[in-house]
């Protein structure tokens, strides 16, 4: 953007226009103000209000702990510290997965606390909680392939996806959460090759995490791709913070690393 154009939230309309114009859209992990001003910054579209934060904020070894309320307080304060990217929340475990009545009930503090979309995890079985936010005005995501909230289920943080049933499964979950309203279909820990055969099939802009190159936009979790915890990471993760010198240089050094397409590489692919 120009430095003359008024700066405005982006919106899901934006994130169409840009899938349309091939440009890739760059999505990261924020919990705070501060952060969210080096993101606005470095050229963030879209900042998540994850619930990955009980790990990297709270110190728990699964996202299952996390409330409505964490996300909400998280959320405003993230909207507070920047006025460009879109905001995006997660829904936490326990509060969407009842019922599309209760999804709808804890997705209002969400919205009211600065969210402009509410990403829920889950195939085409979570399709009808979709179609209910949506014809409610709430836009979602939808985020399938390894969703950490199943991880018990799941039996660990394993690559989805990978046998040819698997793979038919995610395509119809996708096509699913499109077919109710999704605005969005996030993507984790698939392999890049089934992600994009996903892409083209979807008119709606998908975002990858592990999920190969050829998605129209990347997310990462803020910490993992700044290094602030030393240990094993996902495959997928990248240490931005190399050779920069600064926090805000290594957001941009994402951004543009997601935008010219360099990010990710066949080593951060499954
Ligand atoms: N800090 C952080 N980063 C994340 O990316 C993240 C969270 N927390 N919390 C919620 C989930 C959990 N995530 C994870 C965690 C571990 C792997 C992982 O180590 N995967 C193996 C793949 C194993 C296989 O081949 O099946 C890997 O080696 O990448 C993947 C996603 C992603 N999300
Ligand atoms: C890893 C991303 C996609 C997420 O859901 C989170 O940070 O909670
Ligand atoms: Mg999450």
């Amino acid at each position: 953007m120009s430095a003359q154009t008024p700066t405005r939230r982006l919106t899901q309309l934006d994130l169409v226009k840009m899938r349309a114009a091939g440009e890739k859209i760059a999505m990261l992990t924020c919990y705070d103000a501060s952060f969210a001003k080096a993101c606005e910054a470095a050229g963030i579209d879209i900042i998540l209000i994850g619930d990955s934060l009980g790990m990297v904020i709270q110190g728990h070894d699964s996202t299952l702990p996390v409330t409505v309320e964490h996300i909400a307080y998280h959320t405003a304060s993230v909207a507070r510290g920047c006025q460009r990217p879109l905001i995006l929340a997660d829904m936490p475990f326990g509060s969407y997965q009842e019922s599309p009545q209760v999804a709808f009930r804890n997705a209002v503090p969400l919205m009211a606390a600065g969210a402009q979309m509410v990403k829920i995890e889950g195939g085409a079985g979570m399709a009808d909680t979709t179609r209910y936010l949506v014809a409610r005005g709430i836009p979602v995501c939808a985020h399938v392939g390894l969703t950490p909230q199943s991880v018990h289920q799941l039996g660990g943080y394993r690559v989805q996806g990978k046998d040819a049933s698997g793979a038919a499964q995610l395509v119809a979950d996708s096509l699913a959460h499109q077919e109710a309203g999704a605005a969005m279909v996030l993507m984790e820990a698939v392999p890049a090759p089934l992600a994009a055969e996903i892409t083209a099939k979807l008119a709606v802009p998908t975002i990858g995490i592990g999920a190969g190159k050829d998605c129209s936009g990347q997310v990462l979790v803020l910490h993992d791709m700044l290094d602030v915890a030393p240990g094993r990471k996902p495959r997928f993760v990248r240490n931005f913070m190399a050779g920069q010198d600064s926090i805000v240089g290594a957001l941009s050094a994402y951004a543009a690393a997601v935008k010219d397409g360099s990010f990710p590489a066949a080593e951060h692919c499954y």
